[in-house]
């Protein structure tokens, strides 16, 4: 387990020196790289860093954006995190960055599987990697309990799995462990006592109780009250 733990005085700071930090890591590979990935989670959290992110001087049209999951809802349902990502991220400067979207309009996203593989490829190994995390560990849509997540946790595993799980309230489509731990920089955003204490729980589990866990490797983790 290789974990870094940085505390900010308060979410704005958090939001602004984060968003600087993934731009920062984006240009660094730019400058010996055609090509540049970032992966982002959905939920309540990231919205703050997205906005600071979006308004950010980068070689947009360089860099490929994608969620580390989606839940299965069309495009602008209110749960849908690519209608987050519309709002928050993919605007100002960030307009011109490449979207690949795991939502497919297909009727589940088991049928989805195959064409997103084929399409994600190029994506890895993910340059950025921001992760979020639930109260109950989950992280991306790998949940305790989650019908697939053996098979998602499994060094062997595809890119992406479908996911059905008591806690999600629909079903999801996930990047899968080895493709997140595999980015060249790895960072998890978390905020308040509840996640904090969370995430401390997480580190004495095993990744099928705290599929975090699984992604502990080289983490920078990043935290605010
Ligand atoms: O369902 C999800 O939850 C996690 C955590 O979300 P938050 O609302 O507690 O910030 C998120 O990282 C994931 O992308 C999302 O689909």
């Amino acid at each position: 387990m290789n974990v870094d733990f940085v505390e900010y005085p308060d979410r704005e700071m958090l939001a602004l020196i984060l968003a600087d930090k993934l731009a920062s890591q984006l240009g660094q590979h730019l400058r010996t790289n055609q090509q540049a990935s970032l992966c982002v989670p959905g939920g309540t959290t990231p919205a703050p860093v997205f906005e600071s992110l979006s308004a950010t001087d980068l070689d947009w049209d360089r860099v490929t954006v994608v969620l580390g999951d989606e839940r299965w809802v069309h495009g602008e349902h209110p749960r849908s995190n690519s209608r987050l990502l519309r709002r928050h991220l993919l605007k100002d400067e960030a307009a011109a960055a490449n979207y690949i979207d795991l939502y497919t309009g297909d009727a589940t996203p088991d049928e989805a599987l195959p064409g997103l593989c084929a399409r994600l490829e190029p994506v890895f190994p993910i340059t950025v990697a921001l992760l979020g995390m639930g109260n109950d560990m989950h992280t991306a849509s790998l949940f305790p309990g989650a019908d697939h997540l053996a098979a998602a946790l499994a060094p062997d595993a595809p890119p992406v799995l479908a996911i059905r799980a008591e806690g999600a309230d629909e079903p999801r489509i996930t990047l899968t462990a080895p493709y997140l731990r595999n980015a060249i920089n790895l960072h998890l955003l978390i905020t308040g006592p509840e996640k904090r204490e969370a995430f401390e729980r997480a580190q004495k589990l095993d990744p099928l109780e705290a599929p975090i866990r699984a992604l502990m490797d080289n983490l920078t983790v990043h935290w605010a009250e």
